[in-house]
């Protein structure tokens, strides 16, 4: 089975609760809880609904950057980047059961991930995108490809999971790559009707189920 991770971003039509629940209408069963910029206090308050909502619908609720915040929310697991707190540390922190993810772009990332005891590796950016600043090299296809030939070669089954201006129409294209899945954003939430939008994405990711 291929992963769909979806990950939120508030704009000016939704909150990142109403994405929550877009989301899980729609069918996704991993979600991110991304509140770049807000205060812990309004991530501990979202955050705490948002793991009810997908606890309810037992889905997996992960949390972008803030390790400290995961145990007092109930996240299942967090999201770390390369300026972040190192996988390691976070491991120490959440114990063996927490999903941990970590950014990878180059191998040396990927290798570093693998090193740390990653549980999957959010690859990006595929392409362009709004959602995130400062990124970093676009991957494209051929990144993807680099980096399932550097993950065989490593002998390690880290899911790999692309990221970064993903669309519908690109999925098949990325998985026959060879990575695990996808993590998407703002297609969703730009989407007419974004319950239906993750519905028929779903369906791309996984067709018989
Ligand atoms: C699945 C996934 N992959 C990559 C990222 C990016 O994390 P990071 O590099 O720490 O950037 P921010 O999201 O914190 O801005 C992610 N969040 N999720
Ligand atoms: C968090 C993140 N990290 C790399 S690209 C990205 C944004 C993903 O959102 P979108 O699908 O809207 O490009
Ligand atoms: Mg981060």
């Amino acid at each position: 089975m291929k992963h769909l991770q979806f990950i939120t971003h508030a704009t000016d039509r939704y909150t990142d609760l109403d994405e929550v629940r877009m989301a899980l209408q729609g069918g996704c069963r991993w979600i991110q809880l991304r509140m770049k910029g807000a205060t812990d206090d309004e991530v501990l308050s979202v955050g705490r609904e948002a793991v009810r909502l997908c606890h309810h619908q037992h889905a997996t609720l992960i949390l972008d950057d803030r390790v400290a915040l995961c145990p007092l929310i109930g996240a299942d697991g967090v999201h770390l980047g390369r300026r972040d707190m190192p996988v390691a540390e976070a491991r120490k922190i959440l114990g063996p059961h927490a999903i941990i993810g970590a950014t990878v772009n180059t191998v040396e990332d990927l290798c570093r991930a693998v090193d740390e005891g990653a549980d999957y590796a959010g690859c990006g950016p595929f392409r362009f995108t709004t959602t995130k600043e400062h990124l970093a090299p676009l991957l494209g296809l051929d990144g993807y490809r680099h980096l399932v030939a550097a993950r065989k070669k490593l002998s390690v089954r880290l899911p790999l999971i692309a990221i970064g201006g993903i669309t519908r129409d690109d999925i098949p294209v990325i998985l026959s790559t060879g990575v695990d899945g996808v993590a998407m954003s703002g297609c969703i939430v730009r989407a007419a009707t974004p319950v239906e939008e993750m519905h028929k994405i779903c369906k791309t990711i996984n067709p018989t189920l």
